[in-house]
């Protein structure tokens, strides 16, 4: 790229001709003065400078990768922002702003394979969707193309939860892992550094298909099923949803009320029922339903499969205080006629199908919480050390540092209860993982979301306005203050999860082996 000299920027102030240096990028912003949300004024005294710290006070630092058409050049003798490479410290370096093994600091868990994955992750999320978050917000949904995307560069293969890598997945595993390499910690980078876009429902329209709904095709779906749906839904073609809760049972699962009825023929169900709050339920091509088929309680669901098009299924949008962009909706179900053979696993025993990866969609909340939390401190730390007020900056008043202090401990100690349980899970097969650490995931969801709460409400408290309002400086928090409910109530309420008896192990040994 072209090396200008401040000599040669400082000639280039004028509003024809107008270049502003920020972080050792040089912009030409002549054309986009005009434009500028911020108004003309208070870029004209700064053409032709270095606007670095003058733009920081202003702007989230991830903003100008959607304005990299404006760069002409680096400026001679700064250093440009380190590129994502380095196996020493990734990211942003403020204490405790990334998880210690990205500034680092030695862990047994992640190795070079991990550090490859987290900067491809970091550099598809920036390049494809943090410059339109707000923009896709604020139109309630995101170009389907971005499912595609994702899916061709092999993202969504990614997240079936799986290990190691299996092979009836369209794509090999991304940045050179081997096949036996893959565990569980590669899910957690990548879910980590999708969280980074600091939007739960533009995050839930990539992962919740792979993640919550696939599993149960690909784990109990006969043959036939698999094969038309397991690779269109990879590849990104085709999107799926999980129907589970309804306007009268969520967290209750053993208590749905859609039934499903066998024709005397035996060829097919009828199904009736109406399904709520189902992530990408508006636009999803595939859904995957527990219905009633048998007796009261949990031994009396199935599992089914039902396709966009049949005739009876409607799906209507739900408007939701967070998780938006995510197509939330009703999915409506008239006397809809579904082929037997789309029956998942054992007729009646479907509760056991939908338990086998509850862990696994708690677990993407718990990631995400974490990382929200994280970023909400970031955030913070940012603004703390830029805004002065009684003559010194926010962080050097004891009331604000205190606030930080306990933001971090809570984000660490989440995230290391995280890794434990990680690590535990990959060395258990699939099976004794549910049995045994189904209780302890439940209760660090709970800790994660609390943990996301109060960092949301403490990052508002010290960003003040600015974080009331959408978009700029103080907009992930504004986003993620919105989702809090989004990651406590989804996959099992908090107070679900903080129920004694139902953590216990061996509750769970009962309702997983019935
Ligand atoms: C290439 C350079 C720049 C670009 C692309 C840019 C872009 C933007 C954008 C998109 C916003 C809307 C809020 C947001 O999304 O963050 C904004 C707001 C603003 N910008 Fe810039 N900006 C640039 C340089 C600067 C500089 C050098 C200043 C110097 C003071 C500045 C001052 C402001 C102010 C005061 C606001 C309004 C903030 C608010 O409403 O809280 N901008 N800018």
């Amino acid at each position: 790229m072209k090396q200008i000299s401040l000599t040669s920027l400082g000639q280039h102030n004028s509003e024809s001709n107008g270049h502003i240096a920020i972080s050792g990028h040089v912009y030409d912003v002549s054309d986009f003065l005009d434009a500028h949300p911020g108004g003309k004024r208070v870029l004209l005294p700064l053409l032709g400078k270095d606007a670095t710290a003058e733009f920081n006070r202003y702007h989230s630092p991830t903003l100008l990768t959607k304005y990299k058409s404006l760069v002409v050049g680096t400026l001679e003798g700064h250093e440009v922002e380190a590129s994502s490479d380095s196996t020493d410290a990734f990211g942003n370096l403020i204490a405790f702003a990334e998880p210690a093994w990205y500034h680092g600091q030695p862990s047994p868990y992640y190795n070079d394979t991990h550090r490859r994955l987290r900067a491809w992750m970091r550099g598809l999320v920036e390049q494809h969707i943090i410059p339109h978050v707000n923009d896709w917000e604020a139109a309630g949904e995101v170009p389907s193309s971005l499912y595609k995307t994702f899916g061709k560069e092999g993202v969504l293969s990614c997240m079936v939860g799986v290990s190691p890598w299996p092979n009836w997945v369209p794509h090999q595993p991304p940045c050179g892992i081997k096949p036996e390499e893959w565990t569980a910690f590669h899910e957690v980078v990548l879910g980590d550094e999708l969280a980074r876009i600091a939007s739960c429902g533009i995050g839930a329209v990539l992962s919740l298909g792979p993640q919550i709904a696939l599993p149960a095709v690909v784990n109990y779906a006969s043959e036939g099923i698999k094969e038309r749906v397991v690779g269109p839904v990879l590849r990104g073609e085709k999107t799926i949803c999980l129907c589970i809760t309804e306007p009268s049972a969520g967290s209750d699962v053993a208590n749905i009320q859609t039934s499903a009825t066998i024709s005397k023929d035996g060829s097919h169900y009828v199904v009736n029922g109406e399904k709520k709050w189902i992530t990408n339920g508006a636009w999803a091509d595939f859904f995957i339903v527990a219905v009633r088929t048998g007796k009261e309680g949990m031994n009396g669901i199935s599992l089914l499969l039902l396709e966009r098009g049949m005739e009876g299924l409607r799906t209507r949008k739900i408007a939701c205080q967070g998780n938006i962009g995510s197509g939330t909706a009703f999915v409506i179900m008239d006397n809809v006629k579904v082929p037997a053979s789309n029956i998942i696993g054992t007729v009646n025993k479907g509760f056991k199908c939908i338990m086998a990866n509850f862990n696994h969609e708690r677990f993407g909340i718990i990631i995400g919480a974490i990382r929200s939390a994280r970023i909400c401190y970031e955030d913070a730390v940012i603004h703390a050390h830029r805004r002065k007020t009684f003559g010194k900056p926010l962080f050097d008043h004891g009331v604000i540092r205190n606030k930080l202090a306990n933001m971090a401990h809570k984000i660490e100690a989440a995230q290391a209860w995280m890794e434990s349980i990680v690590y535990q899970q990959t060395q258990m097969s699939h099976e004794e993982a549910t049995l045994k650490l189904g209780g302890a995931i439940a209760l660090l969801k709970a800790q994660a979301t609390q943990t996301v709460e109060f960092c949301a409400r403490e990052a508002s408290q010290i960003m003040g306005g600015i974080s009331y309002t959408k978009g700029g400086v103080g907009g992930r928090v504004e986003r993620i203050y919105r989702d809090v409910r989004g990651y406590a109530i989804p996959g099992g309420s908090e107070e679900i999860m903080l129920i004694w008896e139902f953590v216990s192990p061996s509750r769970f040994h009962k309702c997983c082996m019935e």
